[in-house]
């Protein structure tokens, strides 16, 4: 029998990914809905009852809309809006998270996937808390540099479209410190606050740099930089998805420049550790659109319907 697989949001940029990822998977079937149907209730939930695994790639609303839809016991669904993110009867979607992450994707019904701030943010941080190297008290900041592709569908067509002399240049955003990821980076990074966070948007269409300073001085137990990407090298050593880059490679930078381009169009999260004895920038580097949305969502999918991990994404 071969899995039914329903993307709803079909032709947004993380449904289309999605169907990408999905063309590359057998013992599955893709149901589609007509395009003028897309926003048509009853053709969905038809659809989102006869599936076996949903994908919602919707604004919030719409997403909750659709898990209202959904009364057949056996659909599973997978969301990648902010709706359920922290929702008590959800799993997080980053298997990565600790040890037993994994197992409650595999045996849940309900996955929500990370945002992309939030997966560079917590998988960089969430070991150094759990080792107790950082206190739940340490005030935390971070930065994001992102490709245009995150915003979907009217962010894209706004910097390729509009011919805004403003938007050649990188644009801060969320500065009033509500971005929309800030309640699961708190959730997930075991810290008692959410960080100080800036996302930036760049004239660029994916790749995403999450970038998180510390200061060893605030440190709750004494760690230099090469113990801390020592710690994170080992703590991913398993995940295929992860890797920790060394220390002091000359080949982390490309004549002194970090390129945020490199995970593109993989489901692959690079994580590498900067700095010395005064500060140490951690610096999370992956695809928005691979380990940030749709890749993501793949990878749950495949845990939930217990395929190899890595189908359709390797
Ligand atoms: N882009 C990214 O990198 C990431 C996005 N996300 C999240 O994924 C979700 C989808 O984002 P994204 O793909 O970027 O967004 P897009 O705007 O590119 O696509 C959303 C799609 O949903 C459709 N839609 C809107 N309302 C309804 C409805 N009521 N019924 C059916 N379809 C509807 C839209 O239709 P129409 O074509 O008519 O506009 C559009 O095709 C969002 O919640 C976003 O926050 C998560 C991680 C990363
Ligand atoms: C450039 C841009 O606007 N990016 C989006 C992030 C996209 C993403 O990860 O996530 P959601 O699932 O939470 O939409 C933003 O910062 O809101």
């Amino acid at each position: 029998m071969k899995y039914k697989i329903f993307v709803d949001g079909q032709e947004g940029t993380t449904g289309l990914k999605i169907h990408d990822y999905l063309s590359k998977i057998s013992d599955i079937e893709v149901l589609h809905i007509e395009p003028e149907k897309r926003k048509d209730a009853a053709a969905r939930r038809a659809l989102l009852n006869e599936a076996d695994v949903v994908f919602l790639c919707l604004p919030d609303a719409a997403s909750k809309e659709a898990v209202s839809m959904v009364s057949n016991p056996n659909t599973k669904v997978i969301d990648a809006s902010t709706a359920f993110r922290t929702h008590p009867e959800w799993t997080y979607g980053l298997p990565e998270l600790h040890k037993k992450q994994r197992k409650q994707i595999q045996h849940s019904s309900r996955v929500a996937v990370p945002g992309c701030h939030a997966t560079g943010y917590i998988l960089a941080i969430q070991p150094l808390v759990a080792e107790g190297i950082i206190a739940k008290d340490y005030p935390a900041s971070c930065y994001s540099l992102t490709g245009y592709s995150g915003g979907g569908k009217k962010l894209i067509a706004e910097y390729e479209n509009s011919g805004k002399e403003q938007l050649s240049a990188p644009r801060p955003y969320a500065l009033h410190l509500n971005h929309k990821h800030l309640p699961e980076m708190k959730f997930y990074s075991g810290l008692d606050a959410a960080p100080t966070f800036t996302p930036i948007v760049g004239n660029y269409y994916q790749g995403d740099a999450v970038t998180v300073p510390l200061s060893p001085r605030m440190f709750t137990k004494k760690a230099t930089v090469k113990d801390i990407q020592e710690l994170l090298a080992s703590h991913y050593a398993d995940e295929r998805f992860i890797r920790v880059m060394p220390y002091d490679s000359a080949a982390n930078l490309e004549e002194g420049f970090f390129n945020l381009m490199q995970c593109n169009h993989t489901n692959r999260l690079d994580l590498f550790v900067f700095g010395h004895e005064e500060g140490i920038s951690l610096v999370s580097r992956f695809d928005n659109l691979g380990k940030g949305a749709s890749g993501a969502a793949i990878q749950n999918m495949n845990l939930m319907l217990g395929f190899d991990e890595g189908t359709g994404l390797e």
